[in-house]
């Protein structure tokens, strides 16, 4: 497994005085840096450099330089020339490929060392290049050329036994510290993680460990750190769709209450009360305005307590009574009206469209637009029953009989019996209040006609009328017949009369 365990060896590590040993050494492979991989021995603790181990003289804390000597325990690159020089390998030592560096000190002494003559022929040939040339000791040592006079004053005789030496007091080596490892080590431990490497890959590619021993959060390894780069972008993902989702909700919302603010009031209302499919058809205001002549007063026929009646024929060539409530200028007293009459021209379409009675006009349609509400009936041609029964028509033609007045009675009686009988919502309801109010008012004379000749039954039939009349206006709701008893009376009224 992947992992960095530096509890394994709590043996003490010369020349560290604790352990584990400092970052970048280490002595578990997976932790530290790999070029520092150091094995814990006594007296000298080892450093293996291009296959060559290196015994750890002197270490500096807080300083990136070590000193080296070779080990005792040479392999055989390293083994050294001769018995009389232990310390002098066979051969070149390079330090190439690894972090360390002979420190410029260590390679200008070496430099400056120089023969006083030639090696003699005895000399094996790697030592009499070394004589010749010191410095090929060390590989990674520039060799430095020295004034002849300087060379003649500082020569040595004892080239040899002056590196052998020079080698037991050890190479002092200096290490590079801004290879990739060193940045992702400092990285990894302003994270409080444990720097080390994959030692099961060939690469030994740099991993961030958690550390065990404190309680850091472990998304601060590499491994965690992807999945926490994963977590927020599902973070800023899941807040971007937040965000649409509430714009979005505030711009519907926003939709919804300007498009009301926008929208016909009747609308809102009759919307309230009924499906739209059981509402009778809209017409639009210029349909309506041609066809009852733009108002014109030579097409009214009427004027109620709402507003102005029109003749008006459809273009299919139906006749009908266009009714125009009467308009309330836009001033904040108007504001009321405006509300009432929309209320009363909204419980007038609610009410005659759900109603079908022969003795009841029909309402075709309505159309309510700010030019004006519109009331579309069917025409009732003949006059009203007041031009019958007091108006012009009443000269024209013979006077009404007593049979068709009670006929009309009776026809007036079963139109408001279906009126409040028909209707399942009990709202309230103005009562064909014609002839209520006209009694109320004293003035009886428009209700039965004074020109009618009261004799024999026809009298009596009269009296019993204005009786149920006078029962109709009683100020006690009590002492008031229903609809359907004003329809038996006048029913037995009419049985009786004839
Ligand atoms: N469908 C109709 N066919 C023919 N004439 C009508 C029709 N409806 C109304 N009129 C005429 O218009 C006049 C005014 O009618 P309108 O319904 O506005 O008032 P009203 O019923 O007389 O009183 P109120 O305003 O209190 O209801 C009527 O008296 C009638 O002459």
């Amino acid at each position: 497994a992947v992992s960095c365990s530096t509890k394994a060896n709590p043996s003490l590590c010369p020349p560290f005085s604790s352990f584990p040993p400092p970052y970048p050494f280490s002595a578990s492979p997976g932790c530290g840096h790999p070029s520092f991989l150091i094995n814990c021995s006594s007296p000298h603790s080892t450093l293996s450099v291009n296959h060559l181990t290196f015994s750890l003289l002197h270490f500096e804390p807080n300083s990136s330089s070590l000193t080296l000597t070779l080990s005792d325990s040479h392999s055989s690159p390293s083994s050294p020339s001769s018995s009389r020089f232990p310390s002098i390998p066979s051969r070149s030592i390079s330090l190439s490929g690894s972090p360390f560096r002979p420190s410029n000190a260590f390679c200008s002494r070496l430099n400056n060392l120089s023969p006083c003559s030639h090696p003699n022929a005895t000399c094996r040939r790697w030592e009499c290049d070394l004589v010749d040339s010191p410095a090929l000791l060390l590989r990674d040592c520039i060799p430095a050329r020295r004034p002849a006079s300087d060379q003649a004053q500082r020569c040595r005789e004892d080239v040899l036994e002056y590196l052998n030496k020079f080698l037991e007091m050890g190479i002092e080596v200096e290490w590079d510290s801004s290879d990739s490892y060193f940045t992702s080590c400092r990285t990894c431990r302003l994270n409080n993680g444990v720097c080390g490497y994959n030692s099961l890959d060939p690469k030994k590619q740099f991993l961030c460990f958690h550390s065990q021993s404190q309680i850091s959060p472990s998304w601060l390894s590499r491994h965690t750190h992807t999945q926490l780069k994963m977590l927020g972008s599902i973070l800023t993902v899941a807040c971007f769709l937040l965000l649409v989702s509430v714009s979005v909700a505030i711009l519907r919302w926003r939709f919804i209450t300007s498009s009301h603010a926008d929208e016909d009031p009747t609308s809102i209302i009759l919307r309230r009360h009924r499906s739209l499919s059981l509402l009778p058809p809209v017409f639009t205001y210029e349909e309506l305005e041609s066809s009852a002549g733009y108002f014109n007063p030579s097409c009214k026929i009427g004027d109620g307590g709402f507003g102005s009646v029109y003749l008006g024929r459809l273009p299919d060539g139906r006749s009908v009574a266009v009714k125009r409530l009467h308009r309330h200028l836009p001033t904040a007293a108007s504001a009321v009206a405006r509300a009432l009459s929309t209320k009363s021209f909204c419980n007038e379409i609610l009410i005659l469209s759900s109603m079908n009675h022969p003795n009841l006009v029909k309402l075709h349609g309505y159309c309510s637009d700010p030019r004006g509400l519109l009331l579309v009936y069917d025409y009732v041609p003949n006059g009203t029953l007041a031009d019958h029964l007091h108006g012009c028509l009443r000269h024209r033609r013979a006077p009404l009989t007593w049979q068709v007045r009670l006929d009309m009675a009776v026809q007036i009686g079963l139109a408001v019996e279906y009126l409040h009988h028909s209707r399942r919502d009990k709202r309230e309801f103005a009562l064909a209040d014609f002839a209520v109010s006209r009694i109320q008012m004293g003035m009886l004379h428009q209700v039965v006609d004074p020109k009618i000749a009261l004799d024999g039954m026809v009298k009596e039939g009269v009296h019993a009328v204005a009786e149920l009349a006078f029962r109709c206006v009683a100020a006690d709701k009590d002492d008031r017949p229903d609809s359907r008893e004003v329809v038996e009376e006048l029913m037995r009224i009419k049985s009786k009369s004839h």
